[in-house]
């Protein structure tokens, strides 16, 4: 992982989980493949956690992780990169909150709140899930820039249910990076 970083850059967080298929292998595919678009660095990776399933509950468990990224994509150019890479690893669209190869969301782009029809963020329900809060929780740091998210997750990390209903599952799937600069 290349730390290096520009001014022309941002930091964003995303949520990454799987449950059907080689769930861990499908989560390295998706880090390998956007550490590989021009643009996006990963820099940080929370551990892997194994989740009981919420919303839709007739499905196996997931895998869940987080991720810290560099880049100099916007945020629409950004989800439109996670959008191919869950097609190209054959996610499909069945049940809303139902089963999937891979899911990637973008939790949070700093400086960055919209709504618009195709994306809004900070992602509108990451603050209700444990499944996105505890791998979060691993990778935002206590500093300056970062300390609102890092408010914001241990306050509703305190209201929330469902802590129970997640394992450390390992501590990485992904030690790589293609180390590109971004430009
Ligand atoms: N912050 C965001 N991150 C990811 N997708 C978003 C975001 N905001 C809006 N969207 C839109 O949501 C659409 C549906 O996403 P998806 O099918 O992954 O939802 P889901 O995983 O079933 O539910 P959820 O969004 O609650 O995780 C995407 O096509 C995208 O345009
Ligand atoms: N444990 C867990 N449950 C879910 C998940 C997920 O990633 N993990 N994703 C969902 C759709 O966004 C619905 N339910």
């Amino acid at each position: 992982m290349n730390t290096h970083s520009t001014s022309e850059e941002s930091e964003a967080y995303i949520a990454l989980g799987a449950n059907l298929g080689d769930r861990a292998g499908t989560l390295r595919a998706a880090l390998d493949r956007l550490d590989q678009v021009e643009g996006i660095r990963i820099v940080r990776c929370s551990k892997v956690y194994e989740t009981e399933p919420v919303g839709y509950l007739d499905q196996p468990q997931f895998l869940n992780m987080a991720a810290a990224l560099q880049t100099s994509l916007s945020p629409e150019e950004l989800l439109q990169k996670m959008l191919d890479i869950e097609t190209q690893l054959g996610r499909t669209r069945d049940i809303r909150y139902g089963p999937r190869t891979v899911d990637l969301d973008l939790l949070w782009v700093e400086g960055q709140q919209m709504d618009t029809p195709d994306l809004t963020l900070p992602h509108p329900r990451m603050m209700e899930r444990a499944f996105v809060l505890v791998p979060l929780s691993d990778i935002v740091p206590q500093n300056e820039q970062s300390s609102r998210l890092r408010k914001l997750i241990t306050a509703a990390l305190l209201d929330i249910d469902g802590k129970e209903g997640i394992k450390l599952w390992t501590t990485s799937v992904w030690e790589g990076g293609s180390g590109h600069s971004v430009s």
